[in-house]
């Protein structure tokens, strides 16, 4: 798999996923601002990478100052996280990933040098870190697929919106490896389709069948059994279980509701947000509406038609059959087996 993100010397190389599938193209970021308009303009999208993004980006932000006073760099450092942080609002792992660097830095007594050297080598562990935990949740939510299994997901919860591997999609790759006779059925995701354009992708350079779907196509699947079992990501998970993902998410597990169909969402622990209490308290990022009036640069609806950009939604815990973690499948009460699992109280035996 082409990775998402990697350090080359002192530079970041962020896959620019915008022109994905037709090229492979890798943008250079030798600062933070650099790093921020990726993930803004979506070039690299996804909480988990978004949070990897981050902090490679933190560690280009630290390497950029100037200061030999460690007090007076501390500060400039931290207000140049919060700039970072602020770089998408719904996807937890951001800010996660923010808190996790100022927490280190703030408990180590190294130089600035040192400190500058910490962050880099701390970025690249939480990369690490990202594709080992995908796999540990391939392999507990691969547990939950039937035999044959036709899947269907939303958006891209692949390699491409982690370090590696996936958390959705790194179910389905599970899945696969384990031998069973899984395809998948790819929600487009308008508007920047992620899902035609990154799953549909993923799955053919793996060779797992894959069918596009238009979005408003979940209802006339299920009611024809064409479906066995969705699995989607999420960008944020708050305390009770409610899970914020990419707009339709939710339009995806009324119709799973309906038709008896099985809904799990894939995340990493690090989605989860104890400090969120319900779906109510995530922030809902709102975008250019000429993303949705435009379709490849070219505009669809009349210049004078405005749109409305939501780019996520908040499916509800009782629409949810589980929450695939590293830790294992979690079920409801989510407060409960959120928190616990949060708190190390739970691990895959
Ligand atoms: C594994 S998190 C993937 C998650 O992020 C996507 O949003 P975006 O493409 O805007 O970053 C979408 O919600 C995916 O499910």
């Amino acid at each position: 798999m082409i990775p998402t993100l990697y350090w080359e010397d002192d530079v970041v190389m962020i896959l620019d996923q915008r022109k994905l599938p037709g090229k492979t193209v890798f943008m250079p970021c030798r600062d933070m601002r650099r790093v921020i308009y990726c993930i803004q303009t979506l070039a690299t999208r996804g909480a988990p990478a978004i949070g990897v993004a981050a902090a490679m980006g933190l560690a280009l932000a630290a390497r950029s100052i100037r200061i030999k006073n460690k007090d007076l760099f501390m500060e400039r450092f931290a207000e140049k996280v919060e700039v970072m942080r602020a770089a998408r609002p719904t996807a937890v792992n951001l800010s996660w990933a923010c808190d996790r660097i100022l927490n280190l830095v703030a408990k180590s007594d190294l130089d600035i040098e040192g400190i500058k050297a910490l962050i880099k080598d701390e970025s690249q562990r939480m990369l690490d870190e990202d594709i080992e935990i995908n796999r540990a949740m391939g392999k507990n939510g691969a547990a939950v697929v039937p035999d044959p299994a036709v899947i269907i997901t939303h958006c891209n919860a692949g390699s491409l919106a982690t370090g590696g591997y996936g958390t959705a999609l790194g179910v389905v790759r599970a899945a696969h490896e384990a031998g069973k006779k899984v395809s998948v059925i790819a929600d487009e995701t308008r508007p920047l389709l992620q899902g035609a354009r990154l799953t549909a992708w993923e799955m053919v350079q793996e060779g797992i069948p894959v069918k596009v779907a238009v979005d408003s196509s979940s209802g006339v699947l299920m009611s024809r059994e064409m479906v066995d079992i969705c699995v989607v990501g999420a960008d944020r998970i708050a305390k009770n279980g409610d899970a914020a993902n990419k707009i339709g998410t939710f339009n995806l597990a009324l119709q799973a509701q309906r038709h008896n169909v099985p809904f799990y969402v894939a995340a990493p622990l690090s989605t989860v947000d104890l400090d969120t209490p319900t779906g109510e308290a995530i922030p809902i990022e709102e975008r250019d509406p000429a993303e949705v009036t435009h379709i490849g640069g070219r505009l669809l609806a009349p210049p004078e038609a405005d749109a409305l950009n939501f780019a996520f939604d908040v499916t509800p815990n009782d629409l949810i059959t589980g929450i695939i973690t590293e830790v294992g499948v979690l079920k409801a009460p989510y407060i409960e087996s959120l928190s616990r699992a949060k708190a190390g109280l739970i691990s895959k035996e």
